[in-house]
C-alpha cells in the first residue's frame, strides 16, 4: 500500500510535484495517468527513495520505503527497463540481486518461470529484445515477493502479445492481494487494466477515484436509440429539443437529450423503443477533457488529437441531422 501525503518536489525554480496526496490500495490495479511532464516519474522515484521530497511524505506499508529492512520485499519497481547489466545473463543478474538481499536461489528460478524467460535465462541480457528486457525487469521487481509493485510505462514499445501478457500479469498480481501501481499514457490500455486511477496534471492531483467515477465526470457522448417507429422518434427528438443522426446499423445517435427524457417522451406517445443506451465517454475522452488545462508541453496544433470530426461518406461516421428546436 502506498500513501502519499502533501508530497512536493521542487527542482530549482521548477515545482514538479505540488502537494500531492493519494492512496494506492492492495488488491487492485491503480493506473497513474498524466500528460507528459506532469510529474509521474518524479512521484514514482520519491516512492522508492530515489528522489527526496521537498515537503510531505510518502509511505509504503506505513513507513518510508528507505526505513524498510527488506526493501525488495516491500516494493518491486520497474522504473527503467533498460537499466540491466548487459554483460551478464538474466540468471546471473537475478542471482546477484538475490544474494545481496538474502533471497534464496530457488526464488530466482521461480521468477524466471513466472516471466517466461526459462529458455534464454542463461544468455547474455545485452542481446535481449525489448520484450525480453521488460520481462527481466519484471522478474527483478518480483524477486522479493513484494507487497507493492510499481511499473513506469511497462508496455512501451511492446508487441500485442507482450502487452496482453503484462495486462494479465498486473491483474494477477493484484488478485494475489498486492498493491499494483502502473503509469501509462495509453488510455485504452489503462481502461482494460486499471480499476482505480490517480490522475495528475502539472504535478497536481486531478483525480483519485475509480475508472467509472472518472469517466462519469464528463458528459456522456449521446444516447443510442433503436425504434421500429423512426418517423415518430424524429418528431419526439425535435419536440424535446435534441438532435439526431442515423448510424450505419440503423440506430439513431441522439444528442442533447438524456436517455430518461427520450424514454419518457416515447412512453407518453406510445412509441416503441428497442434500445435506449447512454454512450459514456471513453477513458481517453475523459482524460483529454479533464486534463485539458494541465498539459505541460502542448503541440503547436494543440487539441487537434482530441477532436474527432465525422467525415461524410466514411463508414461508421454519423451524418448529423440537426432537428429544428
Ligand atoms: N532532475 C530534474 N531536474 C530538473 N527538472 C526535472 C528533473 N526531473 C524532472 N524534472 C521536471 O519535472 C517535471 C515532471 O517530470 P516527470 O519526468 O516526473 O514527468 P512525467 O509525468 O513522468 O513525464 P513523462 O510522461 O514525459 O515521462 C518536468 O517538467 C520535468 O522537466
Amino acid at each position: 500500500m502506498i500513501e502519499a501525503v502533501g508530497l512536493r518536489k521542487v527542482y530549482g525554480k521548477k515545482v514538479a510535484v505540488h502537494d500531492l496526496s493519494f492512496t494506492v490500495r492492495p488488491g487492485i490495479v491503480t493506473g497513474f495517468l498524466g500528460p507528459n511532464g506532469s510529474g509521474k516519474s518524479t512521484t514514482m522515484r520519491m516512492i522508492v527513495g530515489l528522489d527526496r521530497p521537498t515537503a510531505g511524505q510518502v509511505l509504503v506499508d506505513g513507513r518510508p520505503f528507505t526505513a524498510h529492512r527488506a526493501p525488495l520485499s516491500t516494493v518491486g519497481a520497474l522504473l527503467d527497463a533498460k537499466a540491466v547489466h548487459t554483460g551478464r545473463s538474466a540468471y546471473k543478474h537475478l542471482q546477484a540481486m538475490a544474494a545481496t538481499a538474502g533471497i534464496p536461489n530457488s526464488r530466482v528460478d521461480e521468477v524466471i518461470d513466472l516471466v517466461g524467460l526459462g529458455e534464454v535465462a542463461r544468455k547474455r541480457a545485452g542481446g535481449f529484445s525489448l520484450g525480453m528486457g521488460q520481462r527481466l525487469g519484471i522478474a527483478s521487481a518480483l524477486l522479493g515477493d513484494p507487497s507493492t509493485v510499481m511499473f513506469d510505462e511497462p508496455v512501451n514499445g511492446l508487441d500485442p502479445d507482450g502487452i496482453l501478457w503484462i495486462r494479465n500479469l498486473m491483474k494477477e498480481l493484484a488478485r494475489q492481494g498486492r498493491a499494483v501501481f502502473v503509469s501509462s499514457h495509453l488510455m485504452s490500455e489503462m481502461a482494460l487494466t486499471a480499476e482505480h486511477l490517480v490522475v495528475i496534471g502539472k504535478g497536481r492531483l486531478i483525480a483519485d477515484e475509480s475508472v467509472a467515477a472518472f469517466v462519469d465526470r464528463v458528459q456522456p457522448r449521446g444516447v443510442t436509440v433503436r425504434s421500429p417507429q423512426p418517423a415518430e422518434l424524429r418528431e419526439i427528438v425535435a419536440a424535446e429539443g435534441g438532435s439526431l443522426a442515423v448510424m450505419d446499423d440503423g440506430s439513431f445517435d441522439v444528442r442533447d437529450l438524456s436517455a430518461e427524457r427520450i424514454g419518457d417522451a416515447a412512453a407518453r406517445r406510445g412509441v416503441a423503443l428497442h434500445e435506449l443506451t447512454t454512450v459514456k465517454a471513453s477513458l481517453e475522452e475523459a482524460f483529454m477533457e479533464l486534463t485539458a488545462n494541465a498539459v505541460e508541453y502542448q503541440a503547436q496544433s494543440a487539441g487537434a488529437a482530441a477532436v474527432v470530426v465525422p467525415e461524410p461518406g466514411v463508414p461508421g461516421s454519423p451524418v448529423r441531422e440537426e432537428v429544428a428546436r
